[in-house]
């Protein structure tokens, strides 16, 4: 894209966290220029009525999703639940804008494994080919070019950036990934019920779809892309009760001839060093989530607990930036050529 222009951007969906966090985001890109932001429920409301963080900053009105609109856009984002974006993606693609979808609808190559952790059949399984996998530490090349970017998921990514030189370098085994992850309330979205509610989510800790999480497809996907080759993971979520954040610990299995722990933190440090989105702490550090909040960065630090043959990774995000709004701009920016960190140069909160 020529340097000074400015890019048209729709956001269908946004009312809901992912959304207003899109916004949020936006309103400060200096190349994009919101035109369209729909809501079914509160079409007609001022965005800055819903969202008075947002007064003095945009002067938009929620619309009705409708795709002869959208289709002005240069680039739509989907801040929906899934089984929205893939209804709307062919006419939207047939008339040239690209799209980033927040979404789970394009993430698994396989349209048979989706249904079956979706419980309904895909929409267009013609374009699932085509959908790029929107993680740019590992696929930012075929980002720049793609018409349709499928952001990576919230737990899937802090756990693909947490094993990736790990699994590339083939120094833990494939087949015996475990992952522990916790996540603040909003990862659950604006229409949670009840379970998100204070006073059942409050002062309480507990894990959920220990059994199976419609997220284990997709991480077992994408590392496998990473390792090159099958992977087999074992992946508990929990609710924590806070707002923002996740934290995975990730433990992987050393192969016998891994090399030491120095050794592969100086490897995780040249992995990620041109990466403006990814922080190797030093080593024996423990990453809170309070560190990124806020933020497009994934922090990440190592442990080898007594010297043994299990290293322990530690990998933080931001749910709703690094985890989908933010890694959403990244991905737009990437693909219209602009700098990657526009809109997103933001420090985390603190306290
Ligand atoms: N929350 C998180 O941390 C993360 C969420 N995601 C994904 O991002 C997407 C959005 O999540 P989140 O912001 O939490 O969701 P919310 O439930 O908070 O918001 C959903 C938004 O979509 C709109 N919407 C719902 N149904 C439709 C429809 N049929 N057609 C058009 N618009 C619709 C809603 O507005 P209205 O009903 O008024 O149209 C609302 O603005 C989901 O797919 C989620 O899985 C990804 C990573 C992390
Ligand atoms: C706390 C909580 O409930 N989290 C959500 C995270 C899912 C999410 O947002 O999903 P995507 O990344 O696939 O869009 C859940 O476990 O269903």
């Amino acid at each position: 894209m020529a340097t000074g222009s400015v890019l048209k951007v729709g956001v269908v969906g946004g009312t809901g966290y992912t959304g207003v966090e899109l916004l949020r985001l936006l309103v400060n890109h200096p190349q994009a220029e919101l035109e369209v932001i729909t809501s079914r429920g509160d079409a007609g409301t001022a965005v800055a009525d819903m969202f008075p963080s947002l007064r003095g900053r945009t002067d938009l009105v929620f619309s009705e999703p409708d795709v002869a609109r959208l289709a002005q856009c240069d680039v739509v984002f989907f801040a929906t639940p899934h089984n929205v974006a893939m209804r709307m993606m062919p006419e939207l693609m047939e008339a040239g804008v690209r799209v980033v979808d927040l979404s789970a609808d394009f993430r698994l190559r396989d349209h048979e494994l989706w249904s079956e952790w979706y419980g309904e059949p895909h929409a267009c399984p013609e374009l699932l080919a085509e959908a790029v996998y929107g993680l740019p530490e590992v696929n930012r090349e075929k980002m720049r070019d793609a018409r349709l970017v499928a952001c990576a998921g919230c737990y899937p990514t802090s756990i693909q950036l947490g094993y990736l030189p790990l699994l590339e370098n083939g120094w833990i085994k494939p087949d015996q990934l475990i992952a522990n992850s916790a996540s603040g309330a909003s990862g659950a979205g604006k229409g949670a019920k009840v379970a998100m509610l204070l006073a059942e989510a409050g002062e309480s800790y507990k894990a959920y779809g220990a059994s199976g999480h419609r997220h284990l497809p997709e991480i077992e996907q994408g590392l496998a892309d990473i390792a090159g080759g099958p992977v087999k993971a074992t992946f508990v979520p929990h609710l924590i009760p806070m707002i923002r954040g996740i934290h995975s610990t990730l433990y992987g299995q050393l192969v016998e001839g891994a090399p030491s722990l120095e050794e592969v933190q100086a490897a995780y440090e040249a992995r990620y060093a041109n990466e403006p989105f990814v922080d190797v702490m030093p080593l024996g550090s423990h990453p809170e989530t309070r560190f990124v909040k806020g933020a497009n960065t994934c922090r990440i630090a190592l442990h080898q607990p007594r010297g043994e043959n299990v290293i322990v990774v530690l990998s933080v995000i931001d749910n709703l930036v690094k985890g989908a709004s933010g890694q959403a701009v990244q991905a737009m920016n990437i693909m219209f050529g602009l700098n990657e960190d526009a809109g997103l140069s933001v420090v985390p909160l603190a306290p």
